[in-house]
């Protein structure tokens, strides 16, 4: 085998509750992630050991919205760094050239340079070979961030802790949602400390159960009803602009109105694919958004498409 290509999910979260600020800086978190068809895909290809490069050399295209400013090519992107750790965990790294294709929003509260991580892990550990039980790749890739553990399972699950412990939630309705993106990101560390300046007194946080019924049942008005982001007036503090794009989304009559995660991607849920083709529209000639883009979950997670 000498290439391997894992296509590999954005997420919106359902449910976001944050708690108190921790003594090492993180926040628990009650985070119910809900992947989406919205892809990135990472192609890693076996090189030829030399002594001018090292494990990894990375390049990033983004196919559908010019989608790689702000995406480092250094060892500091997260795949890079997922690469790396899996060879340190294994023994079994060889040179790789890593070809990103980014269709994600680049720090848009989406986690694409989490699924890139994912996706990462699961293509070099199919190239190399390497005998690695789903716990321990759980574990590795939980260490590399918070939100890294979920693009590798997909579906819709709870996460506890810092967001990197995960629990299935079966889910059992199609869901279409719109995405508003932004020209700039947001840093989540940013949005987690505007939020410990607006919530000094955050209460611990707990899952809710209107969340969890709406899931269950499959019914797109309930889940719309209790889509829930404490982080969101944090990120709407930081950029207020973001109201007039979620105002947008309420008067094409979406379900539910949220921002995604530490934000600035906006997430509309839908009736039906009509009613998202009717909300991105609306969302374009608003003017609020750089880009409106339609698509619909629970997905999969990081899944290999290729292998040469
Ligand atoms: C907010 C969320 C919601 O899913 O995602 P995004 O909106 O960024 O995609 C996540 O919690 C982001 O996860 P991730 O992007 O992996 O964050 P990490 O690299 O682990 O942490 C980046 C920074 O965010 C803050 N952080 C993150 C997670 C957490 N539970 N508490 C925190 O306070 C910390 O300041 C940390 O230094
Ligand atoms: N593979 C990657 N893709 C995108 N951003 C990356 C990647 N690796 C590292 N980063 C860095 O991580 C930051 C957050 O990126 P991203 O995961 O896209 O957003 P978010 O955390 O809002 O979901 C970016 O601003 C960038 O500096």
């Amino acid at each position: 085998m000498t290439a391997v290509t894992v296509r590999v999910p954005a997420k919106v979260n359902l449910q976001l509750a944050v708690g108190p600020a921790r003594e090492d800086g993180y926040h628990d978190l009650v985070n119910v992630f809900h992947a989406v068809s919205l892809f990135d895909e990472v192609t890693v290809i076996a090189a030829q050991p030399c002594a001018e490069r090292g494990l990894v050399r990375l390049t990033a295209e983004g196919e559908t919205h010019g989608n790689t400013a702000g995406v480092p090519l250094d060892a500091t992107n997260l795949a890079a760094r997922a690469v790396h750790r899996l060879a340190a965990e294994t023994d079994a790294g060889a040179p790789v050239d890593i070809q990103l294709t980014k269709r994600i929003p680049v720090a848009g509260g989406m986690a694409g340079g989490s699924a890139d991580a994912a996706g990462a892990l699961v293509a070099c550990a199919t190239l190399w070979g390497a005998e690695l039980g789903h716990d321990r790749l759980l574990a590795l890739a939980a260490d590399l961030g918070s939100d890294v553990a979920f693009p590798l399972v997909g579906g819709t699950a709870v996460g506890t802790g810092r967001g990197e412990l995960l629990t299935p939630v079966p889910s059992t309705g199609r869901y279409h949602w719109v995405f508003a993106l932004s020209g700039t990101g947001l840093s989540t560390g940013a949005v987690f400390g505007e939020y410990d300046r607006l919530r000094p007194d955050a209460p611990e946080p707990r899952e809710d159960t209107a969340l969890m019924s709406a899931l269950a049942s499959g019914n797109a008005r309930a889940l719309g009803a209790a889509l829930r982001n404490d982080l969101e007036p944090a990120a709407l503090s930081l950029r207020p602009e973001l109201r007039s794009t979620l105002d947008a989304g309420r008067d094409a009559d979406a379900l539910g109105v949220i921002v995604s995660g530490s934000g600035p991607t906006c997430a509309f849920l839908a009736e039906d694919r009509a009613a998202a083709a009717h909300i991105a529209a609306a969302l374009r000639e608003s003017g609020h958004c750089e880009r409106a883009l339609v698509a619909h979950g629970d997905v999969p997670g990081a899944t290999v498409v290729c292998q040469e």
